[in-house]
């Protein structure tokens, strides 16, 4: 089993840090989703994990040793930082084929990535003339073509249909299953959910959360109460009767902070209060990121005044 170990590192371009002393583990068995706002400094450290840049300070390694020191290092790490990166002259297939021989991989890999990234229909069209999901596709399958304990993607679900959104959500998952180690970078925050079983987040380099995704929502946002019903003073009078709060929202609905569904639903139905629905609302990443991401910001657009 083989895990990702940064440790202190730290990367300045000239006078900006893009990495500030950061310290985490990726281990095997899970999906753990990498966030943080633009410019956080992700790509970074997938760049220095991999060897394509020097830190300044600190180590990157996985399993123990550094990128560079890995034999054949496709048997051992697929990346995924660049989907521009194939050669556009080059068809799909050629791309994994001179890929496979460059880290002695049986040529027969290649046509099976192709297969297992639904390019198969297209492997024999050059690269320039694919769309941005396939040609995302085809840096998964170069990922993948080593058959890797570790897979890092920067972004992979960027361009893809939704269908293709549904497919990397189940490979990623399939991937963990496996018991390999997969660091998975995101704007997308419904869809890292979806994956995601831990979570890394950087803000201006430096990491503000390693934690189990649902730790993380469940530190920073509240679950709530949802209730609707057609005799609003009742549910208020019922509510505050309990020292509950309600807030009533624009479509009718209210929302009940602080409190249990069971506790709520038996209240309300003794004070003979109509209830037309009643739900437990868990807490969403979303509300969670941007709960801990708020201060940290570099570029995001100017308040408006209304
Ligand atoms: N080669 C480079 N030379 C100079 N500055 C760089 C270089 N690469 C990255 N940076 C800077 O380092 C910081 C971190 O960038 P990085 O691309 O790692 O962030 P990111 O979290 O991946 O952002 P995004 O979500 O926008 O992809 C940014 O301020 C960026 O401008």
């Amino acid at each position: 089993m083989t895990s990702i170990d940064v440790r202190d590192l730290t990367k300045e371009y000239g006078t900006r840090r893009a990495v500030d002393h950061v310290t985490f583990g990726v281990r095997p068995g899970k999906v753990t989703g990498f966030l943080g706002p633009n410019g956080a400094g992700k790509s970074t450290t997938m760049r220095l994990v991999l060897g394509l840049d020097r830190p300044t300070s600190g180590t990157a390694t996985v399993g123990g040793r550094p990128y560079a020191a890995l034999a054949e290092p496709l048997r051992h790490v697929g990346a995924l930082l660049d989907a521009q990166a194939a050669h556009g002259s080059r068809t799909g297939r050629d791309h994994l084929r001179a890929l496979a021989a460059s880290n002695r991989i049986p040529a027969a890999r290649a046509d099976a990535m192709l297969e297992e990234t639904g390019l198969a229909s297209v492997a024999r069209r050059r690269v320039k003339t694919y769309s941005l999901g396939m040609r995302q596709r085809l840096g998964i399958a170069g990922a993948l073509l080593g058959d890797p304990e570790v897979i890092l993607l920067d972004e992979p679900s960027n361009g893809l249909d939704p269908e293709g959104i549904v497919w990397i959500r189940e490979l990623l998952r399939r991937l963990a299953a496996e018991g390999r180690t997969v660091l998975v970078s995101s704007h997308l925050m419904n869809e890292t959910a979806s994956f995601a079983d831990h979570l890394v987040v950087l803000g201006r380099g430096r990491l503000l959360a390693d934690t189990p995704m649902r730790d993380f929502i469940d530190a920073r946002v509240q679950p709530h109460v949802r209730v609707r019903t057609t005799d609003a003073g009742a549910l208020k009078a019922a509510l505050a009767g309990h020292g509950h709060d309600a807030v009533e929202h624009e479509d009718g609905h209210w929302t009940v902070t602080h409190a249990r569904v069971d506790e709520i639903g038996a209240l309300l139905s003794a004070a003979g209060v109509p209830i037309l629905e009643l739900a437990s609302t868990e807490g969403t990443l979303e509300q969670a990121y941007f709960d801990l991401t708020a201060a940290e910001t570099e570029f995001t657009a100017p308040h408006q005044e209304p």
